[in-house]
């Protein structure tokens, strides 16, 4: 099913629309929607290096994705192409590619007959737990083979699901060599515009998965713990969800704007003999920082595993 697209404006495609390929195409039109409105308003506002990023083509295996992402994106009125079962269409019409699939299944769409060729000169980012920079190139280029001056560049980036209401913290990964200069502003530009961005190196992904890829479900445990706190005092779930979570967000923004380290930030609420203090203390009681700290580790070990192949990744080990 497709919509008119903008001839003027560069295309971005995504290979797998499912919960993440979603939510970072929502978080972008979302952006670039505001961006609209307020060019509207003072057309002074938008940066002449801006890119023109204007058509989206999401592509999935799985006909059930194509309302999904219509019913998800289609009132930012973006033109919006939606194809089952033909990646390789998508990606010949795309000027950049966000490869979202499940990690298993990389070599299968990257495989497909003509693929190599769709994605000469074009940038795949990868938002692939696990799957190193270095397997895609040597997957599309065994050996070196064909790659070639115009050959695909490949950039890892690990976003997360708050790309949808962009607030994704994403980590990218350094590019050797640098990409070109309009590559790195649209890789930028995307990230940027559906939330924070920081840039580390190859070795530091892995953690970065762990902490920013899972961190949404990680916090997500905690603020319904107080939820459900908050209901087992007598507060009704609706209230007791958005004060769990307003809550948060206020904690969030005492570190993230007022540069609040969260140990000052903690004994700044502890009044003496209060109950912040009590509280506090049973948490510890309850080894909650060793055993969120050890969440994120071991997501860290499993994030490192899930492109090699290896089985029962999640198995108990001690
Ligand atoms: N979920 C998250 O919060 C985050 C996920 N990631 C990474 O993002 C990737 C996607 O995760 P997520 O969005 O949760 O996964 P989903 O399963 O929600 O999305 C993947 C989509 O790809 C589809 N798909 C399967 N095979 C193909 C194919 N051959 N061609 C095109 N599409 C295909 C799937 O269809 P079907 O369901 O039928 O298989 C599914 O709709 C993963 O690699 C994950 O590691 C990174 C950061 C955060
Ligand atoms: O759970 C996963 O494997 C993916 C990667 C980070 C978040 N979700």
């Amino acid at each position: 099913m497709a919509s008119s697209q903008d001839s003027n404006g560069l295309t971005l495609t995504v290979l797998g629309s499912g919960t993440m390929g979603i939510a970072i195409m929502g978080g972008v039109m979302s952006s670039l929607a505001s961006a609209r409105t307020a060019s509207t308003l003072s057309p002074s506002t938008t940066p002449a290096d801006t890119p023109n990023l204007s058509n989206f083509i999401a592509c999935d295996a799985w006909a059930g994705a194509e309302p999904k992402v219509r019913a998800a994106l289609g009132h930012y009125n973006f033109p919006l192409t939606t194809f089952t079962n033909a990646n390789l269409q998508g990606v010949q019409k795309a000027d950049i590619v966000l490869l979202s699939c499940k990690p298993h299944i990389f070599k299968d769409i990257l495989g497909e007959d003509g693929m190599r060729e769709a994605l000469r000169g074009k940038v795949l980012v990868s938002i692939l737990a696990g799957v190193t920079q270095e397997q895609i190139e040597e997957f599309l280029y065994p050996n070196g083979e064909g790659k070639g001056d115009d050959a695909c560049r490949v950039v890892r980036v690990m976003p997360n699901t708050a790309s949808f209401v962009r607030e994704s913290m994403s980590v990218i990964q350094t590019s050797t060599p640098p990409l070109k200069p309009e590559q790195h502003k649209l890789v930028e530009f995307i990230f940027s515009s559906i939330g924070r961005v920081v840039t580390l190196p190859p070795a530091l992904m892995d953690i970065s998965t762990a902490l920013c890829g899972s961190g949404p479900a990680f916090f997500a445990l905690v603020l319904e713990a107080a939820a459900d706190a908050g209901v087992a005092m007598g507060l009704p779930r609706a209230e007791a969800q958005i004060m769990a979570a307003q809550t948060m967000r206020g904690t969030t923004g005492l570190v993230l704007e007022g540069g609040e380290h969260p140990a000052i930030l903690r004994d700044k609420v502890s009044t003496p003999g209060g109950c912040t203090i009590g509280g506090l203390l049973a948490l510890e009681e309850g080894g909650v920082r060793g055993a969120f700290s050890r969440a994120v580790r071991e997501a860290t070990c499993v994030a490192s595993q899930l492109g090699q192949g290896v089985k029962n990744v999640n198995g108990t080990r001690h």
